[in-house]
């Protein structure tokens, strides 16, 4: 069994550490409020994230930084993209080990454009970090911590880094697949909120299936174009992290990005849209990375632009989707 240290303590992060202790390992859970690591502590809860999960008496929490870097050399990352450079500086003033960084966000930061990775790579030294892996793929906390079936994917260029966290977090209801293609994981993970906020649009203004189908295909038809571009494999856009992770997003209550489209489709503003949520909505920053993306690559990504004008410029979802349909006639496989 293994000491595993959990930075973050979301939903996300939180249900991480649950599979993770009951799995065995002696499992840390750090969160950046003490009230909440008291909580943790005493009543096994967290109310805020998780409101109906009772943790298990081993998982413990700390709300001091130092102690959580001590506790181990497995580190999990789960706080929102925009929190990883704070992170890793805070972490910086003590860390003076080699440690495995595994990371859950989906993300990629606007205007520098890079991935999680990346920003771990640049924002940590080379003799702190033995390996960087991405765990992604279709999985709500609200699903994981009632132990029904999930399904991830644990991507490495190093694929012994990827099975030593695919041993880590796998038990009867949490499957881990390995992959070496981190750039194809990483951008599949971060697009498809994109898609799920139109997605949650397309719902909002009570469009149905038919819509609904059409934004998941041709949605999965833009984020394949830019990631094979960026230097994805192909398949790994049909796969759990790409085409698996879109269609959970999509059609499930739990997304943070289904329900924030839904609200916008219905007519509330951004700002009411991101209080009423309460949790980290990833798909608002990064439809403003993606829409920079699709500039610098030159890929055609029309569904990324029309979000990208409703969120930042005003322009009504009933107008963006009117547009989108009566643009220019196209084959459906630009491949040819
Ligand atoms: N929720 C899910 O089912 C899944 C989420 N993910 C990804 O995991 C990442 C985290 O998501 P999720 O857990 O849902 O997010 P939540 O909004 O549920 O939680 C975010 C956590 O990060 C903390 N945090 C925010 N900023 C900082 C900071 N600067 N320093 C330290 N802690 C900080 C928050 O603290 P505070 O309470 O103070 O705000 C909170 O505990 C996202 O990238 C998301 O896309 C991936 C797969 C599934
Ligand atoms: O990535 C997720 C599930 O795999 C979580 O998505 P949301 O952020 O939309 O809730």
């Amino acid at each position: 069994m293994e000491k595993v240290t959990v930075f973050g303590a979301g939903s996300w992060g939180t249900a991480l550490a649950i599979v993770l202790a009951e799995n065995g390992h002696q499992t840390l859970l750090w969160t950046h409020r003490e009230d909440q690591a008291t909580e943790i502590n005493q009543y096994h809860t967290n109310k805020k994230y998780l409101p109906e999960t009772i943790l298990p008496t081993e998982l413990t929490a700390t709300s001091d930084l130092a102690e959580a870097i001590e506790h181990s050399t497995l580190f999990v990352i789960a706080v929102p993209t925009k929190a990883i450079r704070e992170v890793c500086s805070n972490m910086m003033k003590t860390l003076n080990k080699k440690a495995l960084f595994i990371h859950v966000s989906k993300g990629i930061e606007p205007d520098t454009l890079l991935r999680i990775s990346e920003i771990l790579e640049g924002s940590l030294p080379a003799e702190v970090v033995s390996d960087i892996v991405v765990l992604s793929g279709p999985s709500h906390a609200e699903e994981v911590v009632l132990r029904h079936p999930t399904t991830i994917t644990a991507a490495c260029e190093n694929i012994d880094s990827a099975e030593k966290v695919q041993d880590l977090f796998m038990n009867g209801y949490f499957r881990v697949y390995t992959n070496t293609d981190v750039i194809g994981v990483e951008l599949g993970g971060a697009l498809k909120n994109v898609i799920a906020l139109g997605a949650g649009i397309s719902d909002g203004l009570e469009y149905g299936d038919n819509a609904k189908a059409a934004l998941i295909t041709r949605g999965l038809a833009e984020i394949s174009r830019l990631g094979v571009k960026m230097g994805g494999n192909p398949f790994t856009f049909s796969g759990l992290s790409g085409m698996g992770d879109l269609i959970a997003t999509c059609t499930s209550v739990h997304s943070r990005n289904w329900r924030a489209g839904n609200m916008l489709g219905k007519g509330l503003t951004l700002n009411e849209v991101l209080e009423k949520v309460g949790m980290v909505v990833e798909g608002v920053r990064t439809t403003k990375a993606a829409y920079q993306l699709a500039q610098k690559y030159d890929v055609p990504m029309p569904l990324t632009s029309a979000l990208y004008e409703v969120l930042f410029h005003e322009k009504t979802p009933k107008d963006a989707v009117d547009e989108l349909m009566i643009r220019m006639k196209k084959r459906e496989i630009d491949l040819y």
